[in-house]
């Protein structure tokens, strides 16, 4: 940590961690794991950010495997060159959506990378089980394209027929090569292909979608202690999302999903609780006809409403998230209507990296007077406002997909079910004490990560076997010391 620390630039720590990972991989875990809320921002959110805008300037060793169109009817030989034979967890990307920070294709490795050492960091599954993949299908990035230094192909992205083949060839391949129950985790796609990859493989392949489905289970959980504080129950409440993609409408569907078994209504009746915002302003029933598949279950009746301030004196929200992948969009005046109805507005400004938050901690402090119960996707330092310190809690999927996949794993899921997303979300949730409220958290520190992360692991695990989806037998009689006990420790053997 003294090496470590003695470089001024998250950027430079980045660059340090990777080459601790490479050189020394139990001393890395060692260092993250003891240090978790000092480097997360370092191997994660936001400084992975940056490193994927300038992965080919910094590049100095590969990491993870990457599989280019040039490899298309060889992808199964491509991944029998990976080393090691027994991979539990994939996390692949085709970089065309890194954070809020657009189309970085292959540079895009970087997450892939960052979300696997948190799989191994916060969620104990063992480093050599991790297979960190990047498709090289192009990209659209024309500063990338030009510039000298881009590491993948040059070339626009392939769509349509074409890339739907070579996905498919992947998935089979992966199958093929590591058997059912490897855990694949879609990250960082596009919107118009990340929902039909969800859809096309979730009934044949253990998948899941980080960016849809983990968001929404740690959003949910969020949102069930932040009622500990407001008060209320979740149908009680009227939601307003700006941003209505992968992150947006993948929370807005589990808030449904638990309000609805919540309250025994149907779903659809739910959904009119919550309203979300576009780039084309509110979503309302006259626009279905040109809206993608995924928001139609949000287009209620309402009239034309242009803009998010608009929406928010519309609709009068209790709840405002933002998954716009857009800075500054919860601007002051945003911020006061919001707190001129709710005596504790819920803010959530989810959008990554930190520069594309909706807005800062001190603003919502600030503008809301002291009264928001706020977090966001990238840490913020506590705030002092009006003599009391306000401690913003990381509302970011980084709480769920480590325990998640270990529950998967432990429990030899064949399939991702929704409830099991439930499950992670209800265990979260519960980890939150008394002292984290007095704070105005509404999720526990990351210093607690392995703890948490073994609850959720044994929720999950324990709903797949309810489920009928767990294939590891006998079902282990206590599930948290099960999960504990499978957690990899970067401790040094004593051969003595
Ligand atoms: N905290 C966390 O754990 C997570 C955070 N995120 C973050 O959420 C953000 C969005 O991700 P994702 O949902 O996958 O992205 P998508 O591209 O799927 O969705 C973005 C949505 O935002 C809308 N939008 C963009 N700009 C504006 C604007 N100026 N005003 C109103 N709406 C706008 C888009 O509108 P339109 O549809 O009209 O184009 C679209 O509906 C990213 O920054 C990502 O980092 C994502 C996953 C997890
Ligand atoms: C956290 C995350 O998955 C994202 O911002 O895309
Ligand atoms: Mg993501």
């Amino acid at each position: 940590m003294h090496n470590i620390r003695q470089y001024q630039l998250p950027l430079q720590r980045y660059m340090a961690m990777m080459d601790l990972q490479e050189g020394n991989e139990r001393l890395f875990y060692k260092l993250l794991i003891d240090n978790v809320e000092e480097l997360l921002p370092i191997v994660y959110t936001p400084t992975v950010g940056e490193a994927c805008q300038k992965y080919g300037s910094i590049f100095s060793r590969p990491q993870g495997l990457y599989i280019s169109l040039k490899e298309k009817g060889k992808i199964l030989e491509v991944l029998k060159n990976w080393p090691e034979r027994s991979i539990q967890v994939i996390v692949v990307t085709d970089g065309e959506r890194i954070l809020g920070l657009g189309d970085l294709g292959c540079q895009g490795m970087g997450i892939p990378v960052g979300k696997l050492s948190l799989y191994t960091a916060l969620g104990g599954v063992r480093p050599s089980a991790c297979l960190p993949i990047t498709l090289d299908v192009g990209t659209n990035n024309e500063e990338l394209l030009n510039d000298e230094f881009y590491i993948g192909l040059r070339q626009r992205r392939v769509t349509g027929q074409e890339y739907a083949d070579f996905l498919h060839e992947f998935m089979a391949a992966v199958k093929q090569n590591y058997g059912e129950k490897v855990l694949i985790q879609f990250e960082d796609f596009a919107n118009h292909n990340a929902f039909d990859l969800l859809a096309r493989y979730g009934t044949t392949h253990l998948v899941f979608n980080d960016d849809i489905q983990g968001t929404a289970s740690v959003v949910l959980a969020g949102l069930v202690a932040a009622l500990k504080l407001v008060g209320g129950t979740l149908a009680e409440h009227t939601y307003l999302f700006l941003g209505a993609g992968e992150a947006g409408t993948g929370i807005a569907e589990l808030i449904a999903l638990e309000m609805s078994r919540q309250t025994k209504t149907p779903i659809d009746e739910c959904r009119k609780k919550i309203w979300l915002v576009d780039s084309k302003g509110l979503i309302v029933s006259t626009r279905k006809e040109s809206l993608q598949h995924f928001k139609k279950p949000w287009a209620h009746e309402h009239e034309h409403v242009g803009n998010l301030l608009d929406a928010v004196n519309a609709i009068k929200p209790t709840v405002l998230i933002g998954t716009s992948g857009k800075g500054q969009t919860f601007t002051q005046e945003v911020v006061e209507a919001i707190s001129s109805f709710n005596e504790m507005p819920i803010i959530l400004a989810l959008s990554n990296p930190t520069s594309q938050a909706e807005c800062t901690a001190e603003q919502a402090y600030t503008w809301s007077k002291g009264r928001a119960v706020f977090a966001t996707g990238s840490p913020f330092d506590p705030v002092e406002y009006n003599g009391k310190t306000h401690v913003p809690g990381q509302a970011n999927n980084a709480y769920i997909f480590p325990g998640f996949g270990l529950g998967v794993v432990m429990s030899g899921a064949i399939r991702v079910h929704d409830d099991m997303l439930l499950a992670a979300s209800e265990a979260l949730a519960q980890q939150v004490t008394q002292e984290n409220f007095d704070k105005g958290l509404i999720y526990p520190p990351f210093s607690n990560i392995r703890k948490i992360s073994a609850h959720i692991a044994a929720n999950v695990a324990a709903r797949a076997y309810e489920l009928g989806l767990a294939s590891r037998r006998p079902r282990p009689k206590d599930l948290v010391k099960y999960a504990e006990s499978c957690m990899y420790s970067p401790i040094y053997r004593n051969y003595r």
